[in-house]
């Protein structure tokens, strides 16, 4: 199936306008939507029994916020998940979504065990660390933890986009990893179509169709109560 799909411009517009008056959301609703299709998603493509550690990257936006809801509900489906968060803004939606983590018994991965934890304690690692507002190149915290992904066997899912590529372009001289699953939401970012991994589904399902309309994206069918789809 060929999506449109979205400039950052875009991307940032049509979220603005749902989180406008007209538009009715708060951004809680939409992350919590993106989040549980990110959850749907993982497992969708990795079963619990021979792959329930699975490692949330997180970072300092909503990417990261959508990453901490995914995880929350990763443990009810009865993974195993643990979270690395080196940058934690002091903002109350992020610092509630982490304790509930915290409450489910999430683990917390330190930044000297980071590695580590990535190469020999995981069997999924998610992507959450920047989404269709990244732009430059990675600074610090998240350097070592792109370079990880550059590096690393084990398969990784991105939410929305692939951290560090060009949100318009795609990969870069510096970052080109490929995750085997992306998760566009509510549409797949113009860096999409570099994408080679095995699966790439859209979630994110809290778009009227009057909104895609105007904006001109399709909105797939989903089946049943699903909140992700494989496109
Ligand atoms: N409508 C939807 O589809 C929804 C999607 N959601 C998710 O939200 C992200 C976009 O979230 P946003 O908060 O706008 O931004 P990001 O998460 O992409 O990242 C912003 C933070 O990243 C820092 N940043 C940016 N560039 C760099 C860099 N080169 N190196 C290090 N850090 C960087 C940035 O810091 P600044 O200092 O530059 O401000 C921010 O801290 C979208 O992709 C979806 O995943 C919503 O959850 C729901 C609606
Ligand atoms: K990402």
């Amino acid at each position: 199936m060929t999506l449109r799909m979205l400039s950052q411009k875009v991307a940032q517009a049509v979220d603005e306008e749902l989180m406008s008056a007209q538009g009715g959301f708060s951004i809680d609703q939409l992350m919590e939507l993106a989040g549980l299709s990110v959850a749907q998603a993982i497992q969708k493509s990795f079963d619990v029994s021979s792959h329930p550690r699975v490692f949330i990257c997180v970072g300092p936006g909503n990417n990261g916020g959508d990453g901490l809801v995914a995880a929350r509900h990763l443990s009810h489906f009865g993974y195993k998940p643990s979270i690395y968060y080196p940058k934690q803004p002091n903002k109350d939606i992020y610092k509630r979504l982490l304790t509930q983590c915290e409450n489910l018994g999430t683990t917390m991965v330190g930044m000297d065990q980071f590695e580590q934890h990535l190469n020999g304690q995981t069997d999924v690692v998610v992507d959450a660390v920047f989404g269709f507002s990244f732009h430059g190149d990675v600074r610090d915290p998240f350097r070592n933890v792109i370079s990880a992904f550059q590096q690393t066997q084990k398969p990784i899912v991105s939410v929305d986009i692939p951290s560090g590529w060009d949100v318009t372009t795609g990969p870069t001289e510096q970052v080109s990893f490929q995750p085997q699953v992306l998760v566009s939401l509510t549409a797949p970012k113009q860096c999409a179509s570099h994408f080679k991994g095995n699966r790439h589904f859209l979630g994110g399902r809290f778009v009227p169709p009057a909104l895609a309309e105007k904006y001109q994206f399709d909105i797939p069918n989903y089946l049943g109560a699903d909140q992700a789809v494989e496109i």
